[in-house]
């Protein structure tokens, strides 16, 4: 397989009332075609920069962000969001609450010719199993249908790489885990490479191909699921793996009535 996605040791800062705020610091990596990356991290370490940096949203204060053969962003060259042929979904769905599955899911296809629309809308339709349900509305979709939904739309136009912005944080823990597993099955199926950001471990080993552990804007290690829990690289990536299992186990614990 071949790299798609490369950033090369991008920072990225907000400019403040109070100055200028380092917020990533020469951050690299590599994503291979048909590959799912996941950023990991607790909240505030800069993972949703990151990704806003890849859709263009923010420029880059150095390094460069490349798709293919492809510049996105450098010292000298910033694609603008729309001509990057990257698709995004967000925890809050973000559909048209006024506008049919179908709709919703066709938005983006609208300069497509009526016949090649209704062909992909109806193909996506069944890729999300939502089948039948093109004429239904929003509101009357579970969270988790609704989340496919958006996975159909994020996925209409065909990009090159979709970035998947914490999907699963609004939907119950059964649904979220489900809907993990779900969505890794429709991007491997159809061979879409993709960026998750997210703070829940448990998601991101259900999900993804390459992990990047992160705190304070720097990614501690990237690396394959495997790799992040048999060999953390440092005693941060070691006890952030280990917290987080501890947490995990607690919690079932606590719901089991075994522990206060
Ligand atoms: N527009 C902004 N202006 C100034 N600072 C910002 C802005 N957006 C984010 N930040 C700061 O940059 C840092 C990184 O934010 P970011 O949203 O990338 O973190 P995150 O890891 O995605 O967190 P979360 O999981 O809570 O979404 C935080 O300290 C945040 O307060």
């Amino acid at each position: 397989m071949s790299e798609l996605l490369k950033l090369d040791h991008i920072s990225l800062a907000y400019d403040t009332q109070n100055g200028v705020v380092p917020v990533v610091d020469n951050l690299s990596l590599n994503l291979e075609k048909g590959h799912i990356g996941c950023l990991l991290g607790a909240s505030g370490c800069g993972k949703t920069t990151v990704l806003r940096a890849i859709a263009g949203f923010e420029p880059l204060r150095a390094g460069s962000i490349s798709l293919g053969t492809t510049v996105l962003s450098s010292d000298n060259e910033q694609v603008e969001p729309e001509h990057r042929n990257v698709g995004m979904m967000f925890q809050d769905y973000a559909l048209f609450p006024h506008l049919s599955v179908e709709k919703n899911i066709g938005f983006g296809l609208r300069r497509w010719d009526r016949q090649r629309r209704k062909q992909r809308v109806d193909e996506l339709l069944c890729l999300a199993g939502l089948e039948g349900s093109g004429q239904r509305y929003p509101h009357e979709l579970s969270g988790g249908q609704q989340q496919r939904v958006a996975l159909a739309r994020a996925l209409a136009p065909e990009p090159e790489l979709l970035l998947l912005d914490e999907p699963f944080s609004n939907l119950d823990v059964d649904t979220r885990e489900r809907l993990a597993f779900e969505v890794r099955d429709i991007l491997k199926r159809t061979g879409h490479t993709a960026i998750l950001v997210t703070h829940n471990q448990a998601e991101a080993f259900a999900i993804a191909d390459r992990i990047g552990v992160m705190r304070n804007g720097v990614i501690a290690q990237w690396d394959t699921p495997y790799g992040i829990h048999h060999s953390p690289v440092n005693a941060f990536v070691a006890d952030f793996v280990k917290r987080e299992a501890l947490m995990a186990q607690r919690a079932q614990a606590y719901l089991r009535g075994e522990a206060s």
